[in-house]
């Protein structure tokens, strides 16, 4: 027994696998202030993967990505959010008692679509607009609903290097 090979000892959690996916997915997002991934999860297989775009079909050259301006002259009536992406992808329809995790705290428009969904946990590392009254109707909404929501700590040993040996 002693002299046999032991199995690696730092590999990574579930919870960091799930959330390093999420945040390797907001790295396909096109907006310049905040790129936000997301990925479900169903008995620890992932089932849906989004990020914050635009919707299929329209070009990302073709829409503003300003933060201010007129309301049309910004990003935000175009955004599909990276959880309501990651729902509408999913390959799976029945998303019941999934979880969900994503880079940024969902939006009063993400906790409805979660919620409906049957999404029963969600696992965030950002929390930065904590004090905006969207992301307390967020929480009012999830709280009432009682789908779960964990911060993960902040993630930054976690560095994808692709070794030149390994290829
Ligand atoms: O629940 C959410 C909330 C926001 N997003 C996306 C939408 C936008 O692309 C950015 C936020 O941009 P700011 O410049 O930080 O206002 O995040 C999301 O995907 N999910
Ligand atoms: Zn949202």
């Amino acid at each position: 027994m002693e002299n046999l090979t032991k199995k690696r000892e730092n590999y990574i959690s579930w919870d960091e696998y799930f959330m390093g996916i999420a945040i390797l997915s907001s790295k396909r997002s096109k907006d310049p202030n905040t790129q936000v991934g997301a990925c479900i999860v169903k008995d620890n297989k992932i089932i849906g993967m989004g990020y914050n775009g635009l919707p299929r079909g329209c070009s990302d050259d073709s829409f503003p990505w300003d933060k201010e301006g007129d309301f049309l002259n910004t990003k935000y009536p175009f955004i599909v959010h990276a959880e309501l992406n990651a729902i509408l992808n999913s390959i799976k329809s029945d998303l019941k008692g999934s979880k969900i995790y994503v880079g940024l705290f969902p939006c009063n428009e993400c906790a409805k679509a979660i919620i409906q969904s049957g999404i029963k946990e969600i696992f965030y590392l950002s929390d930065k607009y904590r004090d905006s009254d969207i992301f307390k109707a967020s929480k009012l909404m999830l709280d009432n609903a009682n789908v779960t929501y964990t911060q993960l700590p902040p993630m930054k040993d976690i560095v994808l290097q692709i070794d030149p040996d390994y290829i």
